[in-house]
């Protein structure tokens, strides 16, 4: 049977982040994409022109729907803009028997911002404790643990306070450093270093979805969360060097590029 992959995550019209990336990640590595809506983005390739929560009743009503009826083999987390919605979307994680990959979206590639301050300490204490891999890039672990990471030495110092905060897996994503593209997945024992070439491409909007919504996919597929994130590595590259110009500013990483290439 088809595996089965929940993603919990803001919409982007624009269909280059959010909920539309993460569904088209996981049609191209082969599972069922399902997805809980929790917010609406008005979002172009210029920034975000507006954002509207839903109700967490409509949120939690979404989740038991796909979860009580289908069932789901993986959830990825994105989006979730307040502490009610990460305090309710925790709750239902921590009920549910499959692996949660946590995105910790805070600010957008524009600068426009996806959480409310205020919801930052329920994601430290809540939704952190409930992630199988937590994967924030340099900016949210600034947020989330006060630590600047500058070079690539400055990451397993950002690894152990995240892991501090309780996920299982953390993984720091280097991608707004200079250099290759290297990130850092660590359980506190083991160290897995993945490096990639940097594509000196500007159309590079949606990557962290992508990455988040790939290691989930690969997690239901039975993969291991190293094999997991290294195969979801491979897929985000190959999605940065195809990038492409849509609009008047940073277009989308290209979700279909192994269909267009054959590969
Ligand atoms: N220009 C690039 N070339 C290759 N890989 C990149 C590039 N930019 C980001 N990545 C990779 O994309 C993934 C997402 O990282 P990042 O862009 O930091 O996340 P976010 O979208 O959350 O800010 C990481 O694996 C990172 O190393
Ligand atoms: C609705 C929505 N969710 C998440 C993001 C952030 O996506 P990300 O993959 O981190 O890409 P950039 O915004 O950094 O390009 C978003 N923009 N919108």
């Amino acid at each position: 049977m088809i595996p089965t992959v929940l993603t919990v995550a803001g919409s982007d019209s624009g269909g280059g982040a959010g909920i539309q990336a993460d569904l088209k990640t996981m049609l191209a590595l082969g599972v069922h994409g399902m997805s809980v809506i929790t917010a609406v983005t008005a979002q172009n390739s210029l920034g975000v022109q507006g954002a509207w929560e839903l109700p967490v009743a409509a949120v939690r009503a979404q989740y038991r729907s796909v979860v009580d009826d289908i069932g789901v083999r993986a959830v990825k987390t994105g989006m979730l803009a307040s502490a009610e919605l990460v305090e309710a979307v925790a709750g239902l994680i921590a009920g549910t028997d499959a692996p949660a990959v946590v995105d910790p979206v805070g600010v957008s590639k524009h600068g426009d911002s996806l959480l409310a301050a205020s919801a930052l300490d329920s994601v430290r204490t809540k939704l952190l404790p409930v992630a199988t891999v937590a994967t924030p890039n340099l900016d949210e672990v600034a947020q989330l643990t006060g630590v600047r990471v500058e070079s690539e030495g400055d990451m397993r110092r950002a690894a152990a306070a995240v892991l501090g905060h309780g996920p299982r897996w953390a993984l720091i994503k280097g991608g707004h450093l200079a250099g290759d593209a290297v990130d850092l997945l660590t359980d506190g024992s083991e160290e897995h270093w993945l490096r990639a070439p940097r594509h000196d491409n500007r159309h590079t909007h949606g990557t962290g979805c992508t990455l988040a919504s790939a290691i989930a996919a690969q997690l239901a597929k039975g993969d291991s969360v190293p094999e997991a994130v290294a195969a979801a590595k491979e897929y985000v590259t190959g999605a940065v060097a195809a990038g492409f110009a849509l609009g008047g500013g940073i277009g989308p990483v290209d979700h279909g590029w192994r269909f267009r290439d054959g590969s």
